[in-house]
């Protein structure tokens, strides 16, 4: 960067988690909040409920953000992104600690699968954001979290991930370690006040924003809002303040 130029401040942008077993909550919750989130994220409790037809139903024109974390041997993770094809997402998620091969298999699905143009980001989840220290360490992993964040981190990029799911705790360490271009999508958000739930490292939209996110993903703080509307527009506020 040339002497005297400032960094303009990374854009972060909204990502409303509609989780629930339901279409018309979905929709409901998916206009109630288009004003501030740009794309539509489905995951697990939907998808197994509703099946792919309704994902694609509900996300109807927007881009979809297809939250299943896929984490298997390669070739069924990369059977599985074949089968994805259909609801032609634009980002998708698989687990970082399935390893080398098989972010290497999704990447080469990813590929052979969908056009150019029209191929979805894969999103590789470093280390969950319900876990702390103590929880990695009981499941055999003797790194802190931070060091196992940026590990896997490294392996996805490498084997061919456009991005990573991390909390914003982590965020600085990855873009000290990777640099600007991996996306990263950062859950763990909880605006000042709201309930924390099952979540273990958290930060407030505006210090995710000032960590150099690229989107936040935010569920239940909107989705049991009394005004998801409202309180998607709150977070949408505090990240352009
Ligand atoms: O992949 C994800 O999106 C994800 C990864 C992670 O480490 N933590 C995490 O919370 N998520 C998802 O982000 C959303 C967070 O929801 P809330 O905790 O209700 O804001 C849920 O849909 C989670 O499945």
């Amino acid at each position: 960067m040339p002497a005297g130029h400032t960094r303009q401040p990374r854009q972060t942008r909204l990502i409303v988690s509609l989780d629930t077993k339901d279409s018309g909550q979905a929709i409901a919750w998916r206009d109630a909040t288009a004003h501030a989130s740009p794309m539509v994220k489905l995951g697990l409790e939907f998808t197994y409920a509703q099946g792919l037809e309704a994902v694609r139903e509900v996300a109807g024109t927007r881009p979809l953000f297809l939250d299943l974390k896929l984490h298997d041997i390669p070739n069924t993770v990369a059977s599985a992104i074949g089968s994805l094809a259909r609801v032609r997402p634009a980002m998708l998620t698989i687990h970082a600690s399935g390893g080398r091969a098989m972010v290497a298999a999704a990447r080469r699905a990813i590929d052979e699968t969908f056009a150019e143009g029209e191929r979805p980001l894969l999103l590789a989840v470093t280390v969950l954001t319900s876990l702390d220290d103590d929880a990695l360490h009981e499941t055999g992993v003797e790194s802190d979290v931070a060091d196992q964040v940026v590990r896997l981190g490294r392996l996805a990029v490498s084997a061919g991930a456009d991005g990573l799911i991390c909390s914003p705790h982590e965020i600085r360490l990855l873009r000290a370690a990777l640099g600007d271009e991996p996306v990263l999508v950062v859950p763990g958000i909880r605006p000042a006040g709201s309930a924390v739930g099952d979540q273990k490292r958290i930060m407030t939209p505006a210090q995710a924003h000032a960590a150099g996110a690229d989107w936040i993903v935010v569920g239940r703080p909107i989705t049991r809002a009394p005004d998801p509307a409202a309180a998607a527009a709150a977070i949408a506020a505090e990240l352009s303040a």
